[in-house]
């Protein structure tokens, strides 16, 4: 008989299983992800939602192991699947040898500020080079012409000359553009970016954006986009994961999701962004009242004292429930909102 277990899917990157990291301050506990669970493939976007304080950066913090002191992973596994096999993050030393061979070269980060990541005292070509002579064997002159590569591929104008300045001679969309042509300069094969546009106006964080869909398409990265923006979510992701106080309340292909929301969180986040050419005055709903004290949380639904469809059993925590191969949600009455949708 020949053995049909599925072999790994080859277009798996990241694979993050019932994640527990909790934060610790005055001898109490913040769970800060209670449980997370998402699978990042090659060449797509996931996009990770919710509110501040739910845990989006806690994730990327806990899968590149910079958390803040004082928080540990307690349970779950982080399996980052490279050229070499899978390797259990969670399981490395943070400052160990392969954990910073990992962060940067294999997964690269990209931040809401730029000037936070890019150091004002060199230029942006020096930092490129020395992402390239810390993680390549790369010669002196092909390192420079690898950088100035990467900052016209970035769209970076004139690139043999800005490649020599500072990041204070850049406009913002330009340092977000450095920052993202120093995290590709390794070609990663996971890009996180944490909210990479907010400090930017629309018309360059289109820009920004259809950069990070070009390099998911050509360069076949795969991409954990953070934010609190249903519209960005809308544009850019092909997998959604919507968080709430620590857990994924609802996940899947942003089609199903956003079609047929089946949490009541994911619905009022859908209500609450304007949509373009209804006028103003359209019902934009602000989702009433604010999240629990992460030191104190509710033991059944954490959204359930927000939520206008709560019921008794909300007292409870809902378990996920696997609504499609590719869907979860985690609602005691996800059933009704698939019968509003079915009709
Ligand atoms: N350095 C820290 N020290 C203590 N608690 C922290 C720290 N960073 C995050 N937390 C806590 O961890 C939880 C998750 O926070 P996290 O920063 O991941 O949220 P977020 O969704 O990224 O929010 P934002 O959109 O504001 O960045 C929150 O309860 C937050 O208060």
């Amino acid at each position: 008989m020949t053995d049909r277990t599925p072999g790994p899917d080859p277009e798996l990157a990241l694979s993050v299983r019932d994640l527990k990291t909790y934060i610790y301050a005055n001898n109490r506990c913040n769970r800060a992800l209670d449980g997370v669970s998402f699978d990042i493939h090659r060449g797509k976007t996931l996009c990770i939602v919710g509110e501040s304080g739910c845990g989006k950066s806690v994730t990327a913090a806990s899968i590149l192991q910079l958390l803040p002191e004082l928080s540990r992973i307690e349970e779950g596994e982080i399996v980052y699947h490279g050229a070499e096999g899978p390797v259990n993050i969670e399981r490395l030393k943070r400052n160990g040898r392969r954990m910073r061979a990992i962060r940067g070269k294999e997964i690269a980060m990209i931040f809401q500020d730029p000037m936070t990541a890019l150091n004002p005292v060199y230029s942006i070509g020096f930092q490129i080079k020395e992402m390239l002579l810390y993680h390549t064997r790369l010669g002196k002159r092909a390192r420079h012409a690898k950088a100035i590569d990467l900052l016209r591929s970035m769209g970076i104008p004139l690139p043999e000359k800005r490649v020599r300045e500072y990041p204070h001679l850049y406009s913002g969309g330009m340092r977000q553009r450095a920052m993202i042509a120093i995290a590709m300069s390794c070609d990663p094969r996971i890009l996180i970016a944490d909210e990479p546009t907010t400090a930017l106006d629309v018309t360059i964080q289109a820009q920004i954006f259809e950069l990070m869909d070009t390099l998911k398409r050509e360069q076949g990265t795969a991409i954990m986009l953070i934010t609190h923006d249903m519209g960005v979510v809308a544009e850019l992701a092909d997998d959604v994961a919507v968080m709430y106080m620590g857990q994924i309340v609802e996940a899947g292909p942003v089609g199903q999701v956003l079609r047929n929301p089946l949490h009541p969180y994911t619905r009022a986040l859908l209500e609450s962004i304007p949509v373009l050419g209804r006028g103003k005055n359209q019902q934009i709903r602000a989702i009433p009242g604010q999240t629990p004290d992460p030191y104190d949380r509710p033991t059944g639904c954490q959204f359930a004292e927000r939520c206008r469809y709560r019921v008794d059993a909300c007292a409870e925590m809902p378990p996920e429930t696997q609504v499609s191969s590719s869907h979860r949600v985690r609602c005691w009455r996800h059933r009704e909102f698939m019968a509003d949708a079915a009709e």
